[in-house]
C-alpha cells in the first residue's frame, strides 16, 4: 500500500485542494495522513472529512517586524523536530504540500527523511512558505500558467487548480430548500474568502435592502462575522463557513460576489458562475489577489471592483452590470476546462519513490 502525507493550512485555500486529491487517492487504496497545526482552520476541515490528522507546533513566518518574530523561530524548529519524527514513523512514499506557514516544518521533516516532496502553488506569484519549501521539493505544480515565469523551469509544472469533485455534484433544489429560498428571484452568493472579509461584509450589508428587492442573498461571512440583527431577514441567509452544504448552495447560486482567492475563483469558473471579484488590497497582502482578478478579467470571466472603490453604490452598479451581461460571462467561461488536473498530479505522486 502506498502512503502519503498531506500538509497545508492557515486558511482554507491551503487545505481544500488537498481535499480534492485525498478521496481520489483513497479510492486507489493509498494510506493518507495529514499534518497541520494544532489549532488552525485545517484541523477542523480535515478532521471533519474523517482524515487522520496530527497537529504540530507552528509559528508564523512574517515579512514584517513583530515581537513574536523572536519566539516563532523556536516554534518552527520544534515543528521540524515533530514533523521529522512523525514522517520517520509513518514512512510515506511522498509528501504533498499546499503551502501556508505550517507546511514548512513538514517539508523540511520530509526532506531530512529523504521523502520526495511535491508542492502546489495556487497564486501567480509564490507565497513565502512555498518559496522557502521550494529548495526541499522535487516539483511545484501551479494553478496559473502565468506562475511559471516566477519559478525555476526545472521544477515547475502547470496543472491548473485541483477542484473537489463534490462541488460539481450539487443540486439546485436541495440548495434552495437548505436556504429556504424560492425560484422567484436570482440568488447571489457572497464569499469573503475562507476567513471572511470585513470590508465586503459591510458593503454587502449596506446594500442589502436594495439587493433584496431583486435578489436573494446567501452570505458566507467568516468566523465571528455574523450580524445577529439581520437573522430572520427574508431572502437573506448568513453562515460563518459551510462545508458539505457548499455544493448544493453553489448549485443554487446565479451570481457571485467574492474576494479573489485562487481556489474560490477557479471553483466559480468551473461552475460557470458570473462573478464580481473584490481582490484583497496591496496594503493588506502581497497583491496576489489583484493579479488573480486581473488574469480573470482579461479572459472575460469576471468584473473587478477594487477595494478602494468599494461602497454601496458601486457594488449595486457592479451587480447590475454582471447580471445584465451574465450570458456573455458564461460564454467566455465555457472556453475553460481543466479536467486533467487531478489525474496529472496523481500521475507524479504514483511515480514518486523514497531515495
Ligand atoms: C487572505 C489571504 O491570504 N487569502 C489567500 C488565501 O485565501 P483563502 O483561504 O480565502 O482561499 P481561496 O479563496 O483560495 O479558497 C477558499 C476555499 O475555501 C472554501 N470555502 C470557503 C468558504 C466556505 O464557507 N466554505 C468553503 O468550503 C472555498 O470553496 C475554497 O475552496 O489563499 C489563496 C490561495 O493561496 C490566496 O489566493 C488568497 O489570497
Amino acid at each position: 500500500m502506498k502512503k502519503i502525507v498531506f500538509t497545508g493550512g492557515g486558511s482554507a485555500g491551503h487545505v481544500t485542494p488537498n481535499l480534492a486529491l485525498i478521496p481520489k487517492l483513497q479510492q486507489r487504496s493509498w494510506d493518507v495522513h495529514y499534518i497541520g497545526s494544532k489549532d488552525g482552520i485545517e484541523k477542523g476541515i480535515v478532521e471533519g472529512a474523517s482524515i487522520p490528522y496530527t497537529g504540530i507546533s507552528s509559528g508564523k513566518l512574517r515579512r514584517y517586524f513583530d515581537l513574536k518574530n523572536f519566539k516563532d523561530p523556536f516554534k518552527v524548529m520544534m515543528g521540524v523536530m515533530e514533523a521529522y519524527a512523525l514522517i520517520r514513523k509513518h514512512k510515506p512514499d511522498v509528501v504533498f504540500s499546499k503551502g501556508g506557514f505550517v507546511s514548512v516544518p513538514v517539508v523540511i521533516g520530509a526532506w531530512l527523511n529523504k521523502v520526495p516532496v511535491f508542492l502546489h502553488e495556487s497564486d501567480i506569484t509564490p507565497g513565502l512558505a512555498n518559496k522557502i519549501a521550494l529548495r526541499f521539493a522535487t516539483k511545484i505544480f501551479v494553478t496559473f500558467e502565468e506562475a511559471k515565469a516566477h519559478l525555476p523551469k526545472e521544477k515547475v509544472i502547470y496543472t491548473g487548480s485541483p477542484i473537489r469533485e463534490d462541488l460539481l455534484k450539487g443540486h439546485r433544489e436541495t440548495g434552495l430548500e437548505l436556504l429556504g429560498f424560492t425560484m422567484r428571484k436570482p440568488i447571489i452568493i457572497v464569499m469573503g474568502g475562507s476567513l471572511g472579509a470585513k470590508r465586503i461584509n459591510e458593503a454587502v450589508r449596506a446594500a442589502l435592502p436594495d439587493l433584496l428587492q431583486h435578489y436573494q442573498v446567501v452570505h458566507l461571512c467568516g468566523k465571528g462575522n455574523k450580524d445577529e440583527s439581520l437573522e430572520g431577514t427574508e431572502g437573506y441567509r448568513q453562515f460563518e463557513y459551510i462545508s458539505s452544504e457548499l455544493p448544493d448552495v453553489l448549485a443554487a447560486a446565479d451570481l457571485v460576489i467574492s474576494r479573489a482567492g485562487s481556489n474560490s475563483i477557479f471553483e466559480f469558473l468551473t461552475l460557470k458562475k458570473p462573478m464580481i471579484l473584490i481582490p484583497l488590497s496591496k496594503a493588506a497582502s502581497r497583491g496576489d489577489q489583484i493579479l488573480n482578478a486581473q488574469a480573470f478579467e482579461k479572459m472575460g470571466y469576471c468584473h473587478v471592483l477594487y477595494e478602494e472603490n468599494l461602497e454601496k453604490d458601486t457594488l449595486l452598479e457592479a451587480v447590475q452590470h454582471v447580471q445584465k451581461n451574465r450570458l456573455r460571462y458564461k460564454e467566455n467561461m465555457l472556453r475553460y476546462s481543466a479536467e486533467n488536473c487531478l489525474e496529472e498530479i496523481m500521475g507524479y505522486l504514483e511515480k514518486a519513490r523514497k531515495k
